[in-house]
C-alpha cells in the first residue's frame, strides 16, 4: 500500500507521528507538507492529496489540521474521494469496512497524538467489507458520475 500524507500548520505533530508510524508498519508513503509552521491553507494541501487517490497515483490519503474538518470538505469535493473525519478508533474501522473510505482525516487539536496512532493502524490495517456497503458506495458513484 502507498500513502499520500499531508497536513496545514495546525496537523503537524500528528503528521510526524503517523509517519513514524508507517515507517515502523512498513507502509510507503509520500509526504506532500506543509514544511514549516507558518500558517498556510488546508485545501493547497488536502486537494493534491484527494487528486493523487483519485488518479490512482497512491492507494489511499491521510489528511490533518487543526479539527479536521477543513481538510474533509476539500478532499471530498474531488471526484471519487470518500474522505472520513474519524476520532475514536471505532469509526475508523467501520469507515474501511463500511464506507471503503479511501482518506483518513483528524484533527490535532482534538485528539492527541497517542489516539491519532491508533486511529491511522486500525484504518490503515482494515478492509472493505463489500456486499451491501459496495451498492451503497455505487449510488454515491453514480451520482458523482451524473451530476459533477
Ligand atoms: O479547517 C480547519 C477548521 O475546520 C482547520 O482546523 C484549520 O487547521 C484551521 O482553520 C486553521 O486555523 P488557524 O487559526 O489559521 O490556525
Amino acid at each position: 500500500m502507498k500513502v499520500a500524507i499531508a497536513s496545514d500548520h495546525g496537523g503537524i505533530h500528528i503528521r510526524e507521528e503517523i509517519k513514524q508510524l508507517m515507517d515502523e508498519m512498513g507502509i510507503e508513503y509520500i509526504d506532500l507538507g506543509c514544511n514549516c509552521e507558518t500558517s498556510v491553507d488546508y485545501p493547497d494541501y488536502a486537494i493534491p492529496v484527494a487528486e493523487k487517490v483519485a488518479r490512482g497515483e497512491v492507494d489511499r490519503g491521510i489528511l490533518i489540521c487543526g479539527t479536521g474538518i477543513g481538510m474533509t470538505i476539500a478532499a471530498n469535493k474531488v471526484k471519487g474521494i470518500r474522505c472520513a473525519l474519524c476520532h475514536d478508533v471505532y469509526s475508523a474501522k467501520l469507515t474501511r469496512q463500511h464506507n471503503d473510505s479511501n482518506i483518513l482525516a483528524m484533527g490535532e487539536r482534538v485528539i492527541g497524538p497517542g489516539l491519532a496512532r491508533e486511529i491511522a493502524k486500525a484504518w490503515l490495517t482494515t478492509e472493505f467489507e463489500g456486499g451491501r456497503h459496495a451498492r451503497r458506495i455505487e449510488k454515491i458513484s453514480e451520482y458523482e458520475s451524473k451530476h459533477l
